[in-house]
Order: C-alpha cells, then sequence, then structure tokens
C-alpha cells in the first residue's frame, strides 16, 4: 500500500533563511507520527506544504495520493487540520461552531445536526454542548477544534501542536482521544510538537526535526538502537547490606566476556554489559551468598535521544526565532 503522506526532497527557504531543507519521509496508513521539534524548527512549514497551503520551491509532497502543490482542494477534501492558533465563533455555542464548519464543509444539510452532536459527544464534549464557546477552557477549545477536523470524516489528521497550552491532565486525556481514535477508527495521525513526553505517549514513530532538517526517524527502541547502541546495556543492582570486599566481589564477575565495566558505591553494583545479562548476573550474586534488595535498568527515552541529538548537532541548534 502506498504511504498515505510521501514527501520527497521537499524544500522551502524564506528569503535566505533555510526553513525546510530536504525532507524526506513516508508515513503509513494508520500510524501516529511525531514530527518533533522546537520552535522554529520549520515543522509549521512542513506542514503547510502537505496541505498545499505554501508552495515548496522544490520537491514533492504527495499526501492521501494527490499532489499537494498541483491538487491542494483534493487534499483539503481528505485532511483534517488543526492548527496551532484555533478560532472559533466565541459568541456561539460549541455546538453551532460545530454545525457551521460542518456547513463550510459542504457536509449534508440532513445529517448536520446528528452528526455535530455524535461528534461533541466523541470529543466528550456533550454535556458543554450548548455551552458558548467562549466559555471553553483551553482543553475543550482542543476538543471542539478535533470535532472540527473529525467531523468531515478525514482519512488523515494533521495537528500542529495540539497539546499547546494545556494542562498534564488535559493533555493525557486529549492524547488518550487521540489514540482510540486510531485504534477504533484506524485514523492516521501527523502530529507536530516540541513537548517530549507528549509525543512518546502515544506516537508509533517519531521524526526529530532540528533547523529545517529531519534528522531522524524510527520508534523509540530503533532511535535509541542507533544513539546507544554501542554505549552498553546500564544495569543497576542493589544488596541488602555494602559488600565486604569490593575486590574480591569484582573478581567474580571477571569471567563475564559481556561485561565492560563494574562499579561500586555502597549497597549498588553498576553493571555495563555489551548485551543483557541481568539474570546471569542475579545468579553469580546469589551464588556469592548476597542479597538482592532491587534490580532496574537504564531505559533511554525521548528525553535522552532528543538531548543527544542536540549534543550530535550543536551547531544545528536553532534560535528561537519567531514569525
Ligand atoms: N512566512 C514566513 N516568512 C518568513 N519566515 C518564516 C515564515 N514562516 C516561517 N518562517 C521561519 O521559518 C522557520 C521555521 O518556522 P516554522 O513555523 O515552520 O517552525 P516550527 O517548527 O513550526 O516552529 P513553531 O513551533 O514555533 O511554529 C522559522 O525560522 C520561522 O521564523
Amino acid at each position: 500500500m502506498e504511504p498515505i503522506i510521501d514527501l520527497k526532497n521537499l524544500c522551502k527557504s524564506y528569503g535566505s533563511h533555510v526553513a525546510v531543507d530536504q525532507l524526506n519521509l513516508k508515513i503509513p496508513h494508520g500510524e501516529i507520527f511525531g514530527l518533533l521539534g522546537p520552535n522554529g524548527a520549520g515543522k509549521t512549514t512542513s506542514i503547510l506544504m502537505m496541505l498545499g497551503l505554501t508552495e515548496p520551491d522544490s520537491g514533492s509532497a504527495i499526501v492521501c495520493g494527490y499532489d499537494a502543490t498541483r491538487n491542494p482542494i483534493e487534499v483539503k477534501r481528505k485532511v483534517g487540520y488543526m492548527p496551532d492558533n484555533l478560532g472559533f465563533y466565541p459568541q456561539l455555542t460549541g455546538l453551532e461552531n460545530l454545525v457551521y464548519m460542518a456547513r463550510l464543509n459542504g457536509l449534508p444539510e440532513k445529517d448536520i445536526i446528528e452528526n455535530a452532536r455524535r461528534f461533541m459527544e466523541l470529543v466528550g464534549l456533550k454535556a458543554a454542548s450548548d455551552k458558548p464557546a467562549s466559555s471553553y477552557s483551553r482543553g475543550m477549545k482542543q476538543r471542539l477544534g478535533l470535532a472540527e477536523v473529525l467531523i468531515k470524516k478525514p482519512e488523515l489528521i494533521i495537528l500542529d501542536e495540539p497539546t499547546l497550552g494545556l494542562d498534564p491532565n488535559g493533555v493525557k486525556e486529549f492524547l488518550e482521544l487521540i489514540k482510540s481514535l486510531q485504534q477504533e477508527q484506524g485514523l492516521t495521525v501527523l502530529l507536530s510538537s516540541h513537548h517530549l513526553h507528549h509525543v512518546q505517549q502515544v506516537c508509533d514513530r517519531v521524526g526529530i526535526f532540528v533547523d529545517g532538517k529531519l534528522l531522524a526517524t524510527g520508534d523509540l527502541p530503533t532511535l535509541s538502537h542507533e544513539l546507544f547502541g554501542n554505549t552498553g546495556v546500564e544495569t543497576s543492582i542493589y544488596l541488602t547490606q555494602v559488600p565486604m570486599d569490593a575486590d574480591v566481589l569484582k573478581d567474580k564477575f571477571s569471567s563475564f566476556p559481556e561485561l565492560n565495566s563494574l562499579t561500586i558505591s555502597g549497597v549498588n553494583l553498576q553493571f555495563n554489559t555489551t548485551e543483557d545479562i541481568t539474570p546471569k548476573l542475579i545468579r553469580r550474586l546469589i551464588e556469592s551468598g548476597l542479597d538482592i534488595q532491587a534490580v532496574s535498568q537504564k531505559q533511554y527515552g525521548l528525553d535522552e535521544i532528543y538531548e543527544k541529538y542536540f549534543e550530535k548537532n550543536t551547531n544545528l541548534t536553532p534560535e528561537h526565532e519567531s514569525d
């Protein structure tokens, strides 16, 4: 099956400033993909090119089977786009805003009210349907924005910074809603964010975007392996008592070919190994008459991955400028 988004060598400059530099990206149907990068990285510019709202200088953006530059209307019909700056008619109720948007999108009049009610319920706004949009919290506005996107029955939804301004609970609830839409309706989602933790919660894959360049794409284990694969596995084992003689203890592991290093500080033994040999380490400790209190393994999350890319590309760190 063709990817739902297929970007090839996409480039866009504003004057001498390169906003998007040779962007290549394929997103398959049904995936939640997170475009992750700091402010000014070029995420919005990339999204606008995917929607045919900004013309690339070179390269192509095929979205839902259409060239976004040549057929922007077809793309808009198939894609639901939620920008980072949502606008509603404040004096209208949430439901009225949704009905208005459905009419603007040319949805059949006979089903509009019923559909609008259904989508208000789907996004968790049923009880607030008849309240003016001006009384909605930021989280409720994001949900209303999502309902406006979904009522078009899009094949793909693109959400630009959807968690901006939400409190932690609002973020969690909103992302859970996105995940359930993917699982229940097979929706494909591209979302942009500069919040690592938000993206980490729901995305199948992420792309790390810095200063117009997509530096890496993959799921977390893949990115983690790419970056930290050669640094070994870190296993921490806590004993119930401080070992009598550190050198004698070290000796017990010296025959392990997988062991890179062992650091002992108090009750904590820090093993760095070429692969995960935790059961073997535990067995040897027990055979040596030592009791174990806890075992933990360092997991590399998006935070470490993100930081590592910045470390590796310090010359690429963007200047956080605004438009
Ligand atoms: N219309 C424009 N004219 C000139 N420069 C622009 C324009 N739009 C964006 N830029 C510049 O292009 C770069 C990329 O901006 P873009 O908005 O795509 O980044 P972003 O990753 O979406 O960041 P943010 O989260 O802050 O919106 C920035 O340096 C920005 O200042």
